[in-house]
């Protein structure tokens, strides 16, 4: 049982509007490597973040898309785990809880949340890459990207690449819900990626009790009310 500060305990009692940031180690315990986890396999000589960028999907679309398409075989064979199904059980809860997520995967959906707001995307949708028509989700063994009926393009994953502009209406809304926040949780996240990294500041900033679960150290360690362990551990004893 682990002993939560009292800070912490009557917070959430009293607290309405709570905020869940999550990351890529929200969904570690799922099986799925985080950013920062070495590449496996055919991968592990690649850096995500060489191959997430329209630099690299201009320069060798076939590469970026069979990566997006090995990630959709290692995510469609992944369940949600404890820390997943201990936000949806909150969120049915207390209505007013609002989800943001840096994932791509769909882990929070098949846990029973009903509208996570991805500021990154999502994995399994596409897009043209040139007139950005939404393309349907093929086979993920097919070894090319597919062309756009409307205008010929290559068909790309529906996914925030480095160096490109966050989709607008869910950063707003994410903004929104930061800005009501009573207490934001910043959940698996090394909060170096931004603008996403703003979202618990912003929160902060108006008065919200940021709490981070983490096992590691992040820079908010020291503005967050730390709990260091895994989320699927700790988030389940805190709020079931
Ligand atoms: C690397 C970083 C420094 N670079 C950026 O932030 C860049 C550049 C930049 C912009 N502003 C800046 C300001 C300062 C510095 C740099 C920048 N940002 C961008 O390029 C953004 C776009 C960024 C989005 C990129 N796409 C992603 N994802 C989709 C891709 C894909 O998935 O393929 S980002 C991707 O990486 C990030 C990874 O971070 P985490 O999720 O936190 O994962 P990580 O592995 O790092 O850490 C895991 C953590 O979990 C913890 N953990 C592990 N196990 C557990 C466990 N069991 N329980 C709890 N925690 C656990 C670990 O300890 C660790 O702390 C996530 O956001 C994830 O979505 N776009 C943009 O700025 O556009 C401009 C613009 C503006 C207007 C008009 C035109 C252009
Ligand atoms: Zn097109």
């Amino acid at each position: 049982m682990i002993d939560f500060p009292t800070e912490l305990v009557e917070a959430l009692r009293a607290a309405k509007r709570v905020l869940f940031f999550t990351g890529a180690g929200v969904s570690a315990e799922s099986g799925l490597p985080t950013f920062r986890d070495a590449q496996t396999g055919l991968w592990a000589s690649y850096k995500p973040q060489d191959l997430a960028t329209p630099e690299a999907f201009a320069r060798d679309p076939e590469t970026v898309w069979r990566w997006y398409q090995w990630r959709r075989r290692v995510h469609a064979d992944v369940a949600p785990n404890p820390a997943h199904h201990a936000i949806a059980g909150f969120e049915a809860r207390l209505p007013e809880t609002v989800l943001v997520t840096q994932n791509v995967d769909r882990l929070h959906e098949l846990a029973g949340s009903a509208a996570p707001i991805h500021l990154h995307g999502s994995v399994f949708r596409n897009k043209c890459a040139q007139c950005g028509t939404e393309m349907p989700e093929v086979p993920h063994d097919l070894e090319t990207p597919p062309r756009c009926d409307t205008c010929g393009g290559l068909c790309r994953p529906d996914i925030v690449w480095f160096g490109e502009a966050l989709p607008q209406e869910p950063w707003h809304a994410a903004m929104a819900a930061a800005q009501r926040a009573e207490i934001v949780f910043s959940i698996g996240t090394s909060a170096t990626v931004h603008p996403a990294a703003r979202i618990p500041l912003v929160a902060r900033d108006a008065g919200a009790l940021l709490v981070q679960i983490n096992p590691e150290p992040t820079p908010f360690d020291k503005i967050a009310l730390n709990l260091r362990g895994p989320a699927g551990v700790v988030l389940p004893e805190l709020v079931e």
